[in-house]
């Protein structure tokens, strides 16, 4: 995204963070700190000495510093036509801010006629085209740099949910955040010069304790045994990655909270170790560097490189928020491991993030739940047979967890409640942010409620003048968000108002320090602390050191130890100074030049005198420029706000003369109702008309109504009897005697009603039996009559069959009487012939019906008659086959007409 050229106004000072365009101001307006500008003016009279001290390194006040970070649009965002131009970056240290189309922000602008545009300024703006590289190079690298020279630092993210935090701190694979730059730059600048002894260590309430032998032995097995760990958990997620050949780099555990593991198990390419960022140290001192990963997680701290066992029913160990002798919060018995490179500083960072709290939500698939901490700590030391420690520093980075609506992320249980911690800590930072201000704005001292959250808790060090703070804020574009991304820059405009003043005991003074005793030191730093504040109007307020806090009381036996080995380091402090002592007493000073002495510094008395008065004057000229600029401000917005109120009047005379013509309406609407009247009682009378001809209707409404006479003179009637009952008692007790007689009533009926309910249950029984029977029955029943038409359909066919029996039987008597006919008439023949063969010498014998006898084959002429007579022995043979043909016929006849009897 370009910065679009835009030609504003001279800037004009002003409290406000938000600059309203109004129709007639079209641009809008520049926001400036007055106190800021004002200040710089007051220091610049000053002279240039002041000017250098009072900027630090990044040449800006000592307000905290606030980086804006835009994301880039998401794939999905894209699709779902987040990009309404909500947000556009004028030049490259402010941003506009405008509602997207359509929304209620918006609506309500257009409805007062002008556009509102909210423009917020910071130390810088970086657009989604930044890369990496570049973010760290205008952010980060120069606080670095300030922490290899010696000074504290507290680098902490801000956003919503999903706005790329976690991106900016630790970035990808390919693509690493501000942490793995960080420490590629450190360990860049101190290459060749890493203390690796591990003799001294950076400790809870003191900046650094000598360790023994036997504790650096200690310190070498906890480093070994969190190295074999990172590998351990490497060999687990690769075998892991190879089983399920997922693209995907989280995996979820048991709690449904799922673990970065891109990081870790490619760590062995991390190696880059560019050139560029890179600082020339002088010196020849040396520098151990000590890491240790916490998070905050539902208002609990965790350490991060504590070892996790694999049993499910582990509870991992609570730490606790204690003070240090400065009244500097620290984390108890969080462990500090000493790195030799910036990979094993990367691969302890990967190992944490691993037990860190990360889980999918509905907007981020990896969403931080804990707000993680990761602290760099760089002794730099001397390193001689008694190695001498001379500054500590400190760089803190806080990745915060983003703050989200839960009606966005829909979260449930465990992820709501996460929401919630996360929603309040952060609530709780802005509401110190803000008390801060307020009290750095106006003498009144405000309650800064640090102590209301862990996470204030551990970072009022850093507001307390630890060290200097530096805040990246991370937004997204997308319209959804225009709310949350609004609530996140009005709080970004009121942190980078507030002042972040380092002390002046920084690490620096270590060495000294360590000259007087441990209490003495807390009451000079103390006291110093409060003077200096006090002097730049300090808002912070003492802590109340009751709470839950654990104040290092520095009486243990581990403290005793420390003490004696710090005793003698202290010694040798001691004997050198006492030598500077002597030879110090032994300088003499002129009388001459003791008095130019004296005389100079009453010069530079009254010189500071007059300074202060010029200054005092110059502040009362800032004062009366600031009030006239306010009073022109407020002028200028009092006619502004003047004439929007009559416009709204008129725009509201507009709208009351609208209503009361549509009241008027309504009036005439109303007055001609009598007519309407009218015609609602000729449809009501139309209405009667057609009931009276439903008759039937109206048949049923009568009878009703004298049902309910009828019921109404029955409850009159009971009314009255139960008026006139005379003795009330007595009928009770009539209607108890009754009531029981009914009750053993009801109880023999009852136990008539079990035997009949038996009886019943046995005939049923009986019934269900019979039913079966009945079934069996039926299906019997069912098969006889199947075996009965299978009779009948064969009968039909016997009887076919019978018919055609008959029929051939008939043919046949048929041909028998044309055979008898022509036997009779052969028999006639053969008479003739025999009786002329015969010549009548025998009479006739009497005639035998061949039918009677079964003929033979013979017949009934011998052979010597057909010797003798052939032709009429041919015609006697005839006769008896004839014959024998008949016969069978007349056999077939009657076994035909037998077998038809029998069936
Ligand atoms: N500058 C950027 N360029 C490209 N992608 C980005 C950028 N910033 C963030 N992202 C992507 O946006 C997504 C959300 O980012 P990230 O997880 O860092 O958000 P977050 O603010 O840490 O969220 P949460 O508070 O829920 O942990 C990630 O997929 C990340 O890769």
């Amino acid at each position: 995204m370009k910065p679009a050229e835009v030609k504003y106004p001279p800037p004009r000072p002003s409290y406000l963070g938000v600059a309203i365009t109004y129709p007639e101001r079209d641009e809008p307006q520049p926001i400036d700190d007055l106190r800021t500008n004002l200040a710089d003016k007051f220091l610049s009279l000053g002279g240039s000495e002041s000017e250098s001290t009072q900027k630090d390194s990044l040449g800006s006040q000592d307000h905290m510093q606030v980086y804006l970070r835009v994301r880039p649009f998401t794939a999905g965002e894209t699709e779902q036509k987040e990009a309404q131009d909500c947000i556009s970056i004028p030049d490259s240290s402010s941003v506009l801010v405008k509602p997207p189309h359509n929304s209620q922000a918006c609506r309500l602008s257009e409805k007062a006629n002008g556009s509102v545009a909210q423009k917020f300024t910071f130390t810088h703006v970086f657009g989604p085209d930044t890369t990496q590289a570049q973010f760290f190079d205008g952010t980060i690298k120069q606080h670095v740099i300030d922490f290899i020279k010696g000074q504290n630092r507290l680098i902490f993210t801000y956003g919503v949910t999903n706005a790329g935090k976690t991106f900016t701190f630790q970035g990808t694979k390919d693509n690493e955040g501000i942490l793995p730059r960080s420490m590629d730059m450190l360990f860049n600048s101190i290459q060749g010069r890493v203390y690796n002894k591990m003799d001294v260590k950076p400790h809870r309430c003191k900046d650094y304790v000598r360790l023994t032998k036997e504790q650096v032995k200690a310190e070498v097995a906890l480093k070994n045994s969190v190295l074999r760990q990172i590998k351990e958990v490497d060999c687990s997620i690769r075998s892991n990655n190879s089983r399920n050949c997922q693209d995907t780099t989280d995996f979820i555990n048991d709690e449904g909270l799922t673990n970065s593991s891109s990081i870790l198990s490619d760590m062995d390419d991390h190696l880059r170790h560019s050139e560029e960022s890179k600082l020339a140290l002088d010196g020849s001192a040396k520098f151990s560097v000590w890491v240790s990963f916490c998070e905050i997680y539902n208002e609990c701290i965790y350490d991060l490189l504590d070892p996790i066992s694999g049993d499910k029913f582990y509870k991992r160990k609570t730490l606790r928020l204690a003070l240090d002798l400065k009244g500097y919060s620290f984390v108890k018995d969080l462990q500090w491991i000493e790195v030799s490179d910036s990979t094993e500083a990367c691969k302890i960072l990967a190992l944490g993030k691993k037990f860190q709290s990360i889980a999918y939500t509905k907007l981020n698939s990896s969403s931080s739940r804990s707000h993680s901490i990761f602290t760099v700590r760089l002794l730099k030391i001397e390193d001689s047979d008694i190695p001498r420690v001379l500054k500590v520093s400190e760089l803190a980075l806080c990745d915060l967890a983003g703050s989200e609506r839960c009606t966005k992320t829909q979260n449930e249980g465990e992820r709501l409640k996460e929401s919630g911690n996360i929603n309040t800590s952060l609530l709780i930072l802005g509401k110190c942010i803000n008390a801060l201000k307020t009290s750095q704005q106006s003498k009144a001292q405000q309650h800064v409620p640090f102590r209301e959250s862990k996470l204030t808790h551990y970072l009022q060090s850093f507001f307390s003048g630890k060290g200097k703070v530096c805040m990246i804020v991370n937004i997204c574009q997308s319209a959804s968000s225009y709310d949350e991304t609004l609530n996140v820059l009005k709080f970004s405009a009121v942190a980078q108002k507030v002042l972040i003043l380092e002390s002046c005991q920084n690490s620096e003074a270590v060495p000294c320090v360590q000259k007087k005793s441990a209490r003495e030191v807390s009451f000079i730093i103390n006291n110093a602390d409060s003077k200096h504040w006090n002097s730049r109007k300090r808002a912070t307020v003492q802590w109340d050191s009751r709470l839950e806090d654990v104040p290092e009381d520095g009486n243990d036996e581990e403290d005793s130890e420390e003490e004696e080995c710090l005793d003698c380091t202290y010694q040798d402090d001691e004997e050198e100074e006492e030598d500077d002592g002597v030879q110090e007493d032994e300088l003499v000073i002129k009388k001459d030049a003791y008095q130019k002495l004296l005389d100079l510094i009453e010069d530079l008395k009254t010189k500071l005198v007059n300074e202060k008065k010029d200054k005092l004057l110059m502040e009362l000229k800032i004062r009366e420029e600031v009030a006239k600029e306010f009073t022109d401000h407020f002028m200028q917005r009092e006619k502004d706000f003047n004439e929007r109120l009559e416009k709204e009047k008129e725009l509201m005379e507009d709208r009351c003369d609208e209503r009361i013509e549509i009241f008027q309406d309504l009036v005439r609407k109303c007055s001609k109702d009598p007519d309407e009247g009218e015609e609602a009682e000729n449809r009501d009378r139309t209405t009667d008309q057609v009931e009276q001809t439903d008759a039937p209707i109206d048949g049923l409404y009568i009878s009703m109504q004298n049902d309910l006479t009828a019921i109404k003179k029955q409850a009159m009637d009971a009314q009255v009897q139960i008026i006139s009952i005379p003795d009330v008692p007595d009928i009770i007790s009539k209607m108890e005697q009754k009531l029981k007689q009914i009750s053993c009533d009801l109880s023999k009926t009852q136990e008539e009603l079990k035997k009949k309910s038996s009886q019943l249950e046995f005939q049923n029984e009986k019934c269900s039996r019979a039913t079966v029977q009945l079934e069996e029955a039926d299906r019997k029943l069912s098969s006889h009559k199947q075996q009965i038409d299978q009779l009948v359909s064969m009968i039909e066919q016997k009887e076919s069959a019978i018919d055609r029996l008959k029929d051939l039987v008939s043919h046949w008597e048929a041909k028998c009487e044309d055979y008898e006919k022509t036997v009779n008439g052969i028999k006639g023949e053969m008479i003739k012939v025999n009786n002329s063969a015969a010549g009548r010498k025998r009479p006739p014998e009497d005639h035998q019906d061949p039918v009677e006898q079964p003929p033979s084959k013979k017949g009934i002429c011998s052979e010597q008659q057909s010797m003798k007579n052939p032709f009429s022995y041919v015609s006697m043979q005839r006769q008896n086959a004839a014959n024998r043909k008949l016969y069978r016929l007349k056999r077939r006849k009657s076994a035909t007409s037998n077998d038809v009897k029998w069936r």
